[in-house]
């Protein structure tokens, strides 16, 4: 088998064929991935390419060997592929997840150093069943829609529904200790749900939640992101404190519904970022009515005006003017699209709920990300 130093042209061609396959995982060129074991060329064309696998059971052995085969069978010359598969030991392994890491310390969170160019944005609500994970996977799914790079931490940890509504059913491939997020629709995703055996209810604590969001935002490889949405459970518990630790320049989407009595749950919800200093972008006001089936009038399931209302006395409580970002609303075919596991954004764009969703979305693709929005962990402020 040639090496380096020996590679005939065409193993030099067929080398920088490789170079432009991407591992579907980590999405960047197997070459620098230190994946490529050998190559070889025969005289009649027959080509042997050896591929490191991270892990033996890679959920991806099929697609990186396609990938392997196309690039190399279309070089010139090349009359026939074999590709071989084998695994990386826990040494190589290591050096890649040192690659991955850039040659950073373990456990740090990309987006909470200074200067990170990812917008985190931590979907809150007041109480549960008001479509925050709805709103949160549609969002992403919008983002990604636009080419943005995007994923979602499910850090709803006892609600965890954000996998199957975004349709990302694989689990997570882990190197060393590092986890590679599974993704759908062009989302990167990571859930706890992924981590316990079937159906089975997380009864963990605060502390342990800590850990686990912590171990989802430092030991996940998210790679670039444009943008990371984080589905808080409803309320004010542990998580939101988290967040606020972990990611001080996170920011807040409320999301609730057009009643009264869950607008005054969502701006109890909302206040908690005065004490931890993050910016409030908005209020989402998801079930914003239903167009009657019969005479197409909307109908005021649950009431109107429980956005604004949240949104005005957010603005009081931190005399920073706080928008409703959007009003989106019922529509079964949202409902639909998470029980299928595609998003309503994709599947009926220019539905009512799709296109109020895919509104809101353009509002947060086009802030923009300036030394403003990183917060300073001094006094609260709210921009949109
Ligand atoms: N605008 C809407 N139209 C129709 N159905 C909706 C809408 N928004 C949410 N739903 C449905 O309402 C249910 C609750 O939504 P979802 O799970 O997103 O809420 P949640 O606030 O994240 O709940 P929890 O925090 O308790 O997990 C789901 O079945 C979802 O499909």
């Amino acid at each position: 088998m040639a090496t380096d130093t020996e590679a005939t042209p065409i193993e030099e061609s067929v080398r920088a064929a490789l170079a432009k396959v991407q591992d579907p995982e980590i999405n960047r060129p197997i070459t620098e991935l230190g994946m490529v074991k050998s190559v070889a060329v025969d005289a009649a064309g027959a080509a042997h390419v050896a591929v490191w696998l991270t892990v033996s059971g890679c959920p991806m052995r099929e697609t990186i060997t396609n990938r392997v085969r196309d690039a190399v069978s279309a070089v010139p010359g090349i009359s026939s592929v074999e590709v071989e598969l084998d695994v990386m030991s826990a040494e190589q392994r290591q050096e890649l997840a040192s690659t991955l890491r850039g040659g950073q310390a373990e456990k740090e969170i990309p987006f909470a150093k200074p200067g990170s160019l990812t917008r985190v944005y931590a979907v809150a609500s007041g109480k549960g069943g008001v479509g925050k994970s709805s709103v949160t996977v549609n969002l992403a799914a919008a983002l990604a829609d636009q080419g943005l790079k995007v994923a979602v931490v499910d850090a709803d940890i006892y609600g965890h529904s954000v996998p199957r509504m975004l349709g990302a059913e694989g689990r997570p491939t882990q190197v060393e200790n590092m986890i590679m997020p599974p993704s759908a629709n062009g989302v990167k995703v990571i859930s706890i749900g992924m981590f316990t055996p079937g159906n089975a209810p997380v009864v963990w604590r605060g502390p342990m939640l800590h850990r686990a969001l912590q171990q989802f935002l430092a030991d996940v490889y998210w790679g670039d992101l444009d943008i990371l949405l984080l589905d808080l459970p409803p309320g004010t518990g542990d998580i939101a404190i988290s967040v606020a630790q972990l990611i001080p320049n996170a920011e807040i989407l409320l999301v609730t519904t057009p009643q009264q009595a869950a607008a005054e749950v969502a701006e109890r919800a909302g206040t908690i970022a005065l004490q931890t200093h993050q910016t409030i972008v908005g209020v989402i006001e998801n079930m914003s009515g239903m167009p009657c089936p019969h005479c197409g009038e909307m109908v005021d399931v649950f009431g109107t005006g429980g956005g604004q209302t949240v949104a005005d006395a957010l603005t009081r409580a931190t005399g920073a003017k706080i928008p409703v970002l959007g009003n989106i609303p019922i529509d079964v075919r949202l409902r639909q699209g998470g029980d299928e596991g595609k998003p309503v954004v994709l599947s009926d764009p220019d539905s009512p709920a799709g296109s109020a969703l895919r509104a809101i979305a353009n509002k947060l693709a086009s802030r923009q990300r300036g030394l403003s929005g990183l917060s300073l962990g001094l006094t609260p402020k709210n921009k949109f």
